[in-house]
């Protein structure tokens, strides 16, 4: 198995821009250990979910999507009924391939049972950003892949779902922004793919995506600061002295898509509010960290704690989240 390191560069499989994703992903099958064509089913299942998830985002306003449903997930947070109808098409459509055993979700209390004889474990993070729906910005979904531990055919064990993000095999987001892309690695790198409507399919549009080392970004709620940590106000005065921008959208995915093609630092950390930081790491921590990784970046707990090395110990467990450009994140970390 290609470990979450950098001695992929001689596997990475050169692609046209343009490529379509089916494509894409059969030609780069055989990278892969278990290569059987049942992650490439899972990535298409994912493809295709977010197709009519990003048809019901275009026309939220027309359509009765906007608005919250009056129930609560297990954050507390008031469920959109885009978070419910994403979580919909997407178990919907993973369950129907047979390849998954079980899926986490952020709008499910526990994992959801798909296919005893399915060989992978999904988490997912069906709408991310979901104060952002009502008033038009960009939201997306995030998604990690494990394969299971426990033999196909036996139900689902604890060692099968809480998995550290380091065994993820595959892991990405999709952004629903001006244009909508699928960005993903299987850990042979990180490539983009932008959805052309008309055509109902996903080309390469970004390939061997790099987050530069170092940025001038630097992405926090700041309103919350007077609860934050003294180091991590250290560092944030270190960013005004430098005259950094400050970019916050309030969505995870766009503001880490930003950061990756800019350079730049996201950063979620305890606050009075959430001590242990807001963000959940099965469903959004582990697969963005995979993907900062594996684009050159790094993903901490901003005290010199890899994301990916967490064993979690609940689904809906949270961590301080400090992500982004590499050199970014090790000068966050010095002040802690
Ligand atoms: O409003 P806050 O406290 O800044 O939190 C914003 C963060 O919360 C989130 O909306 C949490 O994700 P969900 O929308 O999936 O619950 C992130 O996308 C975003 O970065
Ligand atoms: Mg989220
Ligand atoms: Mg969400």
């Amino acid at each position: 198995m290609k470990t979450n390191s950098t001695s992929i560069e001689t596997s990475r499989i050169a692609q046209p821009i343009g490529s379509a994703l089916d494509r894409f992903i059969k030609n780069n099958q055989n990278q892969f250990q278990y290569a059987s064509g049942e992650l490439s089913q899972i990535l298409r299942d994912i493809a295709l979910a977010s197709k009519v998830v990003n048809r019901e985002v275009n026309k939220a306003g027309l359509i009765d999507i906007m608005g919250a449903v009056g129930s609560t997930n297990m954050a507390g947070d008031q469920q959109q009924k885009l978070d419910v109808l994403a979580n919909i098409r997407f178990t919907r459509a993973l369950a129907k391939g047979g390849e998954v055993a079980a899926l986490i979700s952020e709008e499910s209390e526990t994992y959801v049972d798909l296919n005893n004889d399915g060989k992978y474990v999904i988490a997912i993070d069906p709408l991310d950003g979901s104060s952002n729906i009502d008033v038009n910005v960009s939201i997306g979904t995030i998604f990690s892949v494990y394969r299971r531990k426990s033999p196909a055919g036996l139900p689902i064990q604890e060692e099968d779902i809480l998995q550290k993000g380091s065994e993820q095999v595959a892991a990405g987001y999709i952004l629903y922004g001006s244009s909508t892309m699928l960005v993903y690695t299987t850990g042979y790198g990180v490539n983009g793919f932008t959805y052309e409507p008309s055509l109902g399919e996903y080309f390469l549009s970004h390939p061997d995506m790099q987050m530069p080392d170092n940025g001038k970004i630097y992405s926090i709620n700041e309103g919350l600061s007077n609860s934050f940590d003294t180091s991590v106000k250290e560092y944030l005065n270190d960013c005004k002295e430098k005259a950094f921008t400050a970019r916050y959208i309030g969505s995870l995915v766009a503001d880490f898509h930003r950061n990756l093609l800019k350079g730049g630092i996201y950063i979620y950390p305890p606050t009075a509010k959430d001590p242990k930081g807001k963000l959940r790491l099965m469903y959004e921590c582990n697969a963005l960290a995979f993907v900062a990784e594996q684009a050159g970046g790094k993903a901490s707990d901003g005290r010199g704690g890899r994301i990916l090395d967490i064993q979690p110990t609940g689904l809906h467990q949270r961590t301080p989240f400090f992500v982004g450009s590499k050199h970014m994140v090790e000068h966050a970390e010095r002040f802690a």
